[in-house]
């Protein structure tokens, strides 16, 4: 087997994951240096930035494997390519990803030109994913650990990104990579799993959003237009969502739970409704914005595959026929559960990633036939 040569430079996030593809490649002969990027600038030292435990275990990691860490701060790039978005999104009703953009726009875009300046021709992650050439092309696949799958954050990285990414972990489960890490001295074999929005990370999410966008209060109604309460803003809520409604002790109404089933821009109205399993709160169908493929067309053959509409969702099978627009229209074998305008729906050939686009409508059964 040849030993490569090239220099790749590992995204260093002071996690476990990325601490172990270094290593993974280091053994496999690779030339490996490291990059922390920092990408948020607000809130040092407070309770919620752990950028600077972060690096200091990026750094720790990085001196037991006797590898360079380099550090960058692209925190004007997210707030322009992906932070913007994301407010936009919200102001528009809609309840976005921004960890898809920052994949799209920083993580295989501006830190793969920086690892150019670094004169590395390959990046790494710690994304539990796999990359596979098929007919000559690079495909991404999901990551062998099913249960950790990362593919539905990466799809809309182009083909061009992936062919230049090594996804070392992807190709093993999570506990065997905590258990490499302990068995070589790594400081971060045991530190717990990032949570929240990445670079931004976990806080109050309700108060963070305040500070970016004035909340409108108004009221909650239900179908019938029957206002039953008050909300504090529309972009607080989420579809589906039961929690955080204040809603109850209605003379007028069963002791039910209230569910969030849709959002009145226009009237500045929160629709609710009740049981979990209401009908409202059932799509059939959906149609995306102009769809990410990572193989930058369509497959060639239309038709059934599986989707997800939501990260942590198993795969449901669906047929989609590609629109005009770029978008596609999908229709779900059975109905889906609070499927949400402004996530992301994800296409699958069993364990392909094909790409990915933005939720814009969402139809139910009885809406199709009215
Ligand atoms: N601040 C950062 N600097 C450099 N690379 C990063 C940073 N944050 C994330 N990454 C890269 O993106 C990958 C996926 O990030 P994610 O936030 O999903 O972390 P994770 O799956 O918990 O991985 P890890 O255990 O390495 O933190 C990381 O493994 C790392 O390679």
């Amino acid at each position: 087997m040849s030993v490569p040569t090239g220099k790749v430079i590992v995204g260093m996030s002071g996690g476990v994951d990325s601490s172990v593809s270094a290593l993974r490649l280091l053994e496999q002969g690779y030339q490996v240096e490291g990059l922390f990027m920092k990408n948020w600038d607000e809130d040092d030292g407070t309770e919620y930035c752990t950028a600077k435990d972060d690096l200091a275990d990026a750094q720790a990691v990085c001196d037991r494997l006797g590898i360079k860490l380099h550090t960058a701060n692209f925190a004007a790039e997210y707030w322009d390519n992906v932070f913007e978005h994301f407010l936009a999104e919200y102001k528009a009703g809609r309840t976005p990803n921004p960890d898809i953009l920052c994949n799209r726009e920083i993580k295989f875009k501006v830190f793969l030109d920086y690892a150019e300046m670094l004169g590395a021709e390959m990046i790494a992650t710690g994304h539990y994913v796999r990359q596979q050439v098929r007919d000559g092309r690079p495909r991404l696949l999901k990551g062998l650990d099913h249960n950790k799958d990362q593919s539905y954050f990466l799809h809309a990285v182009p083909e061009a990104a992936i062919a230049r990414t090594l996804f070392p972990v992807g190709e093993i489960e999570k506990p065997e990579v905590r258990a490499i890490a302990e068995r070589h001295g790594l400081a971060t074999a045991r530190k717990k799993d990032s949570t929240g929005i990445c670079f931004i990370g976990e806080r109050r999410f309700s108060d963070f959003l305040r500070q970016y966008l004035p909340a409108q209060p108004g009221t909650i109604q239900t179908p019938d237009g029957d206002v039953i309460g008050e909300h504090m803003g529309l972009m607080y809520y989420t579809l589906g969502q039961r929690q955080g409604l204040g809603i109850g002790g209605l003379a007028r109404y069963p002791e039910e739970p209230w569910y969030v089933a849709g959002k009145d821009l226009e009237r500045n109205v929160l629709i609710a409704v009740q049981g979990k399993h209401h009908p409202l709160l059932y799509s059939d169908s959906l149609a995306t914005e102009a769809m990410d493929w990572i193989a930058g067309e369509p497959p060639a053959t239309e038709g059934r595959f599986t989707a997800k509409t939501r990260y942590r969702q198993s795969d449901v099978p669906c047929t989609i026929r590609t629109c005009d627009d770029g978008g596609v229209e999908v229709l779900f074998d059975d109905p889906q559960r609070a499927v949400t305008p402004g996530q992301s729906l994800v296409l699958y050939d069993n364990d392909i990633c094909l790409g990915g686009g933005v939720i814009r409508s969402t139809w139910n059964a009885q809406e199709r036939a009215a």
